[in-house]
């Protein structure tokens, strides 16, 4: 496994009831991507506990508190099933109108977008981009490169998930690898 360059921030915070709020920590294998890439037969010819990226983030507060901000960095491993970038599982927000900044810190990677109609487009990702994803827009991340990718997030603490939606009718293009150059396909 590869040696972490970034390493969560020191929380700092004047709240004493948020004094010993820890660091959550998960991680998903391969396993846990089933049905997001086209390549089925190259998918199940790898190793279903192969780590595919793992999330540090500080939830200060419960879960759907209005007003509220998350913070989470998350490292992408490096790797392609079949043509296509190793990815995240990708979600709208629960709360749809939701917005979040996704920050670059370490390594190559593409931001996936896309929107209530469908429509798909990406930003390439590198260390200090910054990038601000409005409400109704789906989002995911690819590396793109041959090491650890890594990038920080910030979204509200009411945000949600909404993971169904992808898990069912997917996004309508794919960044695959062609040439050695990623195209979204
Ligand atoms: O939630 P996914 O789609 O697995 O992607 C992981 C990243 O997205 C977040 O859910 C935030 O949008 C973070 O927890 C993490 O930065
Ligand atoms: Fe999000």
């Amino acid at each position: 496994m590869e040696n972490k360059k970034i390493i969560f921030p020191e929380l700092f915070f004047t709240d004493k009831n948020l004094v010993g709020r820890d660091v959550c920590k998960i991680s998903r294998n391969l396993s846990d991507l089933k049905g997001i890439f086209a390549d089925v037969e190259a998918f199940e010819k790898m190793p279903q506990d192969k780590l595919a990226y793992e999330v540090s983030s500080f939830l200060p507060e419960k879960e759907g508190t209005p007003g509220g901000l998350y913070f989470g960095i998350t490292y992408l491993y490096p790797g392609k099933v079949g043509n296509e970038y190793m990815m995240t599982k990708g979600h709208y927000h629960a709360s749809i109108d939701r917005a979040e900044f996704y920050w670059g810190l370490e390594g190559e990677g593409m931001l996936i977008l896309m929107d209530e109609q469908r429509n798909v487009w990406a930003e390439r990702v590198f260390p200090g981009s910054l990038h601000y994803i409005p409400g109704g827009v789906a989002h995911r991340m690819a590396n793109v490169g041959s090491s650890l990718f890594s990038f920080a997030a910030c979204w509200p603490s009411d945000a949600g998930h909404n993971y169904a939606e992808i898990a069912e009718k997917g996004f309508s293009a794919r960044l695959i690898e062609v040439n050695g150059i990623p195209h979204l396909i």
